[in-house]
């Protein structure tokens, strides 16, 4: 089960708050070089495990190899190799976003340079000014930028675009591409799917503190989940059929009518439809808690 290019290793991962485990036995491997989206509901156990991952939080029981090391035992050389992006947003501080990146480039062995960052998450024109006095997006876009400046080999990207505006998550994506075309191994939550589906190469869906799927993000959900849906309108009903072959059926319906058919429609499930099935399917009160490894 152990692969040699993994930059991350996590088995029988559980961590209990208390009562009842709020990671459940999750177990998945992030490979150098790939960006890997954990997904899942609110309060499902993603922020838990990526906590536990970048060393912030005690695990209750598993094994986690991060960089190969772990996690509880990582000292500052490791710390150094990290890109970190919280879920909250940082202290606002009275300094300016200038001041913040080079103050934190200073830890950083091989750190990008501030300039260059800061245009990259399209700070440029508030490069001066004090964070406290940033929009809530604007001070985001600060973390993510802090995320980076250490030019970490593996990044962490806890629900990064939170409170981005649609060019800003645009012009997001765009970075990632770059970090990930220069080789950084990352991992990211996110509850904006089309984000999951344009950044990550594999993914795995947690519900209940359990790992439900997990694979490229195009298998998710298995091999019927994106057949297309042909859907139409025939004596005032509408009609519904999935099928691997929707131009077949299509051409069939058009020459049974003889004209155009009503309001036909052809859609393929997109990856937010096929998580959305995914998860009430294992979120059902009494459902089979089935994992990944039971549906693989
Ligand atoms: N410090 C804590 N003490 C007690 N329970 C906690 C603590 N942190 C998290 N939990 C609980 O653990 C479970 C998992 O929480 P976690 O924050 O990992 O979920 P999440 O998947 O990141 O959710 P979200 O999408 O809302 O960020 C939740 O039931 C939450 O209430």
């Amino acid at each position: 089960m152990t692969s040699s290019n993994a930059l991350v290793q996590v088995r029988d991962l559980e961590k209990s708050y208390g009562d009842g485990n709020a990671v459940d036995g999750i177990s998945f491997d992030i490979h150098e070089g790939e960006t890997f989206a954990l997904l899942g509901p609110n309060g499902a156990g993603k922020s838990t495990t990526i906590e536990i991952l970048e060393g912030y939080r005690d695990r209750t029981g598993g094994d986690v190899q991060v960089l190969g090391v772990d996690p509880q035992r990582g000292g500052l050389d490791w710390k150094s190799q990290l890109g970190i992006v919280l879920q909250s947003t940082g202290e606002s501080g009275n300094v300016t976003v200038l001041e913040q990146l080079t103050h934190f480039a200073n830890y950083y062995p091989h750190p990008r340079k501030v300039g260059e960052v800061i245009e990259a998450v399209g700070l440029s024109s508030k490069a001066k000014t004090r964070i406290s006095k940033l929009s809530g997006g604007q001070r985001r876009r600060v973390d993510v930028a802090l995320g980076i400046i250490g030019r970490p080999r593996l990044l962490f990207l806890d629900e990064p675009t939170t409170g981005f505006d649609p060019e800003a998550r645009r012009q997001f994506w765009g970075l990632i591409n770059q970090l990930k075309d220069e080789g950084t191994t990352i991992l990211l939550t996110t509850h904006y799917l089309d984000e999951a589906a344009t950044l990550a190469d594999r993914a795995g869906v947690i519900v209940g503190g359990k790992l439900v799927d997990i694979g490229a993000i195009d298998d998710i959900g298995g091999h019927g989940a994106k057949v297309p849906l042909v859907r139409w309108q025939q004596e005032g009903f509408v009609k519904e059929v999935r099928t691997a072959e929707p131009s077949a059926l299509a051409a069939r319906l058009y020459a049974e009518a003889g004209r155009e058919v009503d309001s036909l429609e052809i859609t393929r499930p997109s990856l937010e439809d096929i998580y959305l099935e995914l998860v009430g399917r294992h979120s059902r009160p009494g459902s089979a808690q089935a994992t990944a490894e039971d549906t693989a």
